[in-house]
């Protein structure tokens, strides 16, 4: 899909897709308590829906009724396929895959696209030591593993990515009793305080201390009930950026005491200037003028590509930390970003960690890909708002994979927006 967005001011009220931070965690949950749960607001995207399926072939029953979702688990007691596929995400191969592993069987674990060259190695390093059979194809997909896990004291690195714990997290949570995982220069760390607080919703306690030491004391059980997938704030991100450089914008179902790492963008905004009201459920964006800032990006990187729409209006170079990051993501979207910015006129340095955007300097209309990555596909329609004529992104239905309804929420806020189906390039 092909959609061009127009230059022009916008004004609207929309409210927040689902988190599918949230989401999947909420699905590995209830696949894990006994009993039915209720998932209200469920998110709809391609990694929820990979992680429906996924949970489905793991021996969860799944019931989709118009407003919410029943999942029905056995417990830890899975009753898993032969093979699974993640889809896309990398949080769902992350965490489903010790998940998997609390079963016997011997499981294959699949995905496609740009998961399918994200590394793994992870797995081969510290499944064995939990008594798992693991294989894979050079450290990529697709991975073979056997269990049952057995929790035990161990010590990893959490500074390639966070959903790798937690995956152990939400796998030692079912079984687990008096043991300790440690964990070595966590990056991310807010989306463990949000797998903990998840958790917690379903009945499990994790002793936490410092994001280096997570306990486990007697054994726990997940407990089936009731869960409300929060609003993105990852997805909103983009809408909070467009109000601030494009008018204003009303966004609905943000909660600003979320776990969520990306509510930072909220701090972004308020150091560029824009005009900001959040409230408790509500964050209200205007337009004001703009000045270039500094931000660590180290613990929320998905923030890169929303800062980078905020940046290229912003008067001045606006430093942004972080980029080691990006090298992994479903592009190494410290290049992407600068390649397709560059393209609109936006230069981009890359120092190491370190991202310089030049702001202010215009935005020029133009075609750009979004190299099948969702979050660059969304910052580019941003920049477009304030393009000197219209932008042309291409292969936009990568936005499928988070957020589905971004063109239609763009429009809703007065974006114009134009999209024509093409036939598929990949
Ligand atoms: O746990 C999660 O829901 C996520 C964790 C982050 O990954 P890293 O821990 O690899 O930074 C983030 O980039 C990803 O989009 C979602
Ligand atoms: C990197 C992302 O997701 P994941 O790692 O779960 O595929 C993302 O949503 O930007």
């Amino acid at each position: 899909m092909q959609v061009t967005i127009s230059p022009g001011a916008i004004n609207g009220t929309v409210t927040a897709n689902p988190s599918k931070s949230a989401m999947q965690r909420a699905v590995a949950a209830a696949l894990l308590s006994k009993g039915t749960s209720i998932i209200r607001n469920p998110g709809l995207s391609n990694d929820c829906l990979a992680a429906l399926d996924v949970a489905q072939k793991l021996g969860a029953i799944i019931n989709r009724t118009e407003d919410h979702i029943e999942i029905t688990g056995n417990g830890s007691k899975l009753n898993p396929e032969k093979e699974i596929n993640c889809g896309e995400s990398g949080l769902g191969i992350r965490m489903f895959t010790p998940v998997a592993a609390l079963s016997e069987q011997s499981i294959t674990i699949n995905g496609h696209g740009s998961l399918t060259v994200r590394p793994m190695n992870f797995f081969e390093e510290v499944l064995p030591q939990l008594d798992i059979k693991i294989s894979s194809r050079e450290g990529k997909l697709p991975l073979n593993i056997q269990g049952p896990l057995h929790p035990k004291n161990i010590t990893i690195d959490g500074s390639l990515s966070s959903q790798f714990l937690t995956g152990l997290l939400m796998a030692y949570g079912a079984v687990a009793e008096d043991v300790t995982i440690t964990v070595k220069d966590l990056k991310s760390k807010p989306y463990i305080a949000l797998t903990l607080q998840l958790m917690e919703q379903f009945g499990i306690k994790v002793k936490e201390e410092n994001f280096e030491k997570f306990y486990f004391g007697k054994r726990q059980q997940y407990k089936a009930g009731e869960y409300t997938v929060e609003g993105d704030w990852s997805g909103a991100a983009f809408l909070l950026v467009a109000a601030a450089v494009a008018g204003k914008a009303e966004v609905h179902h943000l909660n600003t005491q979320s776990a969520q790492s990306d509510k930072a963008i909220l701090e972004a905004l308020e150091k560029a200037g824009a005009g900001l009201l959040p409230g408790m459920f509500t964050v209200i964006v205007e337009k004001n003028k703009l000045q270039a800032f500094d931000f660590d990006a180290t613990d929320c990187p998905d923030l890169f590509p929303p800062l980078v729409a905020l940046a290229a209006n912003c008067e001045g170079t606006t430093k942004i930390l972080g980029v080691n990051r990006l090298a992994h993501k479903e592009s190494d979207r410290g290049k992407t970003l600068q390649q397709e910015f560059g393209k609109m006129g936006i230069a981009i340095d890359l120092h190491g960690d370190e991202m310089l955007v030049h702001g202010g300097t215009g935005i020029k209309g133009t075609t750009v890909s979004s190299h099948n990555d969702h979050r660059i596909a969304m910052a580019c329609a941003v920049a477009a708002l304030t393009a000197d004529a219209p932008v042309i992104v291409e292969d936009a239905e990568a936005i499928n994979k988070s957020y589905p309804e971004f063109f239609e929420h763009l429009q809703k806020i007065g974006g114009i927006v134009k999209k024509e189906e093409t036939s598929l390039t990949h």
